[in-house]
């Protein structure tokens, strides 16, 4: 796990309260540097809320928190200072064009001689794909386009965080892959908390996440994790001939926990669920080929779908409420 040190964003027993009634519950928050984060919920989750507390517009009802190891009800304005926050309804003056936009918002964040702010603006275009639209007026951009310039405004001052509220929420998937391309392009640079109701978005672009459900963490893990430790490791075989002999082999070996099996046109299909990969990556297939009374059809390794384990975490909630 990491030191307190490596952590951007580290809260404890975050807590927030709208007349009475908890709509985050100590929320225990620890997101890497340099990762992409998703901050993964449905609507009402508490993700928006989260974020405010995070950028000190309002105040927690209990519990604390430090983003760069400063407190956020205490340090706010510096806090705000060192990050770029993309809002979930963006506003734009739609008469100025994206260059105009972004010179508009160096004014405010990027100090600095003229010819530097004039080169971080044309920095900023080419990062986020909008080099060849620089110059034309906002007000026929696609919502993609919008989207990666209000990136490109949160990333105007080189921020050493950025914090997107649902950036890819309300695009087509072209828009969305645009901006989750973008999001990945600045991964060296900084670190991006980001919050998300798409689930493939997060499967996609994060390599950490952290799932909120009614104000409650359920889960916060590398996706690789979160995608393989559940069960453990399971990989698929699909078997041709007599699998009665390699199935005790296989019912015997240490690193492999159980075996389910069904028939499919004939065929076996097996699912090994396995407790130690490394073995199973040396050992199995060696298995498997020396065996002359079967051939093998498929074997594959099986990923979880992101879906799947949200679900599992959703319900698991419901049955422990
Ligand atoms: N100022 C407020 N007064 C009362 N309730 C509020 C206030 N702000 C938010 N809430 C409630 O807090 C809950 C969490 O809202 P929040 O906006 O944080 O959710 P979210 O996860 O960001 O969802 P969405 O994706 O829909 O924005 C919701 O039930 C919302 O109605």
């Amino acid at each position: 796990m990491n030191s307190d040190k490596d952590l951007v964003i580290c809260t404890r027993g975050l807590t927030k309260s709208y007349n009475g009634r908890p709509v985050l519950k100590s929320l225990d928050l620890k997101v890497p540097r340099n990762s992409i984060f998703g901050f993964l919920g449905p609507n009402g989750a508490g993700k928006s809320t989260t974020i405010k507390l995070l950028l000190g517009l309002i105040k927690p009802t209990a519990g604390s928190g430090t983003v760069f190891g400063l407190d956020i009800a205490r340090d706010s304005a510096e806090i705000r200072r060192r990050i770029g926050y993309l809002p979930q309804n963006p506003r734009y003056y739609d008469y100025m064009t994206a260059r105009e936009t972004l010179r508009f918002t160096a004014g405010f964040f990027y100090k600095g001689p003229a010819e530097l702010v004039e080169r971080r603006v044309d920095e900023t275009l080419r990062m986020t794909g909008l080099d060849d639209k620089a110059d034309r007026k906002i007000k026929g951009f696609s919502g993609g386009e919008l989207q990666r310039l209000g990136i490109a405004q949160a990333q105007i001052n080189n921020p050493d965080l950025l914090i997107l509220d649902e950036p890819a929420a309300s695009l087509d998937p072209m828009g969305r892959r645009d901006v989750l391309e973008v999001m990945r392009s600045l991964k060296n640079r900084t670190t991006i908390f980001y919050s998300t109701h798409i689930l493939d978005d997060v499967q996609r672009v994060s390599d950490t996440v952290a799932i909120l459900n009614k104000g409650t963490l359920i889960a916060m893990a590398p996706i690789e994790d979160l995608l393989t430790a559940r069960e453990g490791v399971v990989y698929k075989l699909v078997l041709a001939g007599n699998p009665a002999g390699i199935r005790s082999t296989l019912t015997t070996q240490p690193w492999i926990s159980s075996v389910t099996s069904t028939t499919d046109n004939g065929h076996s299909v097996w699912n090994l669920t396995i407790t130690d990969e490394k073995a199973a990556e040396r050992q199995l297939l060696r298995l498997l080929l020396r065996d002359e009374t079967i051939a093998v059809k498929e074997f594959s390794r099986e990923r979880y779908d992101l879906e799947d384990v949200f679900m599992r975490f959703v319900q698991e909630e419901k049955c422990n409420a």
